[in-house]
């Protein structure tokens, strides 16, 4: 008898909310401009960096806690508009074999609206069954995973190793960034998501089912 042959592990891939699902960004300078008409704003195009509080703290101090207010108000996530093709390529990756898809995505501190409406937000735009696919946490790195497709461009917390590989997904505020090898982009839902999950099959113990081998 040779080396036992393992079941092939589904590719799980881990994918962000907030500028990945959701257009965040956009939902939080319609609301700023909504609520605060007349004050100096950051166009989609100008955004840099993460935080877009410390952004408009930049601009003029007392603007940071303006915009915060826009974010933490009762209906700001329930109400941000899909990124365009996410929800296509979300029930796609679904229905691929050997694929485990879970959305991942961090509440806000002050979390009263955020989190009922986060997941508010993906029954009304994926349904039930993704409900059930919904990881809320503060730290991304303990979640177990092979593929993490975020926004966020340095993803912290208490693993110093995650076991994803992060896929940085672009938005207004990371555009600009030159990253440093070998770390890959996706620059939409357009882009070639089905080869970045394909990538990591190869990695992955052989299936004997497929290949008519004797199980285990
Ligand atoms: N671009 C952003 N600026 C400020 N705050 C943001 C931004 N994107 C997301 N957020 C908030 C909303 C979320 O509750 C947390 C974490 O978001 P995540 O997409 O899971 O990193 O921060
Ligand atoms: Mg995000």
């Amino acid at each position: 008898m040779g080396m036992p042959a393992r079941r092939a592990r589904p590719v799980r891939v881990l994918v962000d909310m907030d500028c990945v699902l959701a257009d965040f960004e956009a939902g939080l300078l319609r609301g700023f401009l909504q609520r605060f008409p007349g004050e100096p704003h950051v166009p989609l195009e100008e955004r840099r960096g993460f935080s877009a509080r410390e952004q408009y703290r930049a601009l003029r101090p007392d603007l940071a806690d303006k915009v915060t207010t826009v974010f933490e108000a009762p209906g700001f996530f329930l109400g941000l508009e899909p990124i365009p093709g996410a929800l296509e390529a979300m029930r796609e990756m679904n229905d691929m074999q050997d694929t485990q898809v879970f959305i991942c995505t961090s509440p806000l501190m002050k979390y009263d609206h955020c989190v009922t409406e986060k997941y508010r937000w993906v029954e009304k735009h994926l349904g039930p069954q993704f409900v059930e696919r919904i990881i809320v946490t503060r730290d991304k790195t303990v979640i177990s995973g092979d593929l993490l497709i975020d926004d966020k461009e340095v993803i912290q917390g208490q693993e110093e190793t995650p076991s994803w590989e992060h896929i940085l997904f672009t938005c207004c505020h990371n555009q600009h960034l030159a990253l440093p090898p070998p770390q890959r982009r996706l620059r939409s839902w357009s882009d070639n998501w089905r080869e970045i999950i394909d990538s990591k099959r190869g990695a992955l113990p052989l299936d004997p089912d497929r290949l008519g081998l004797p199980q285990q």
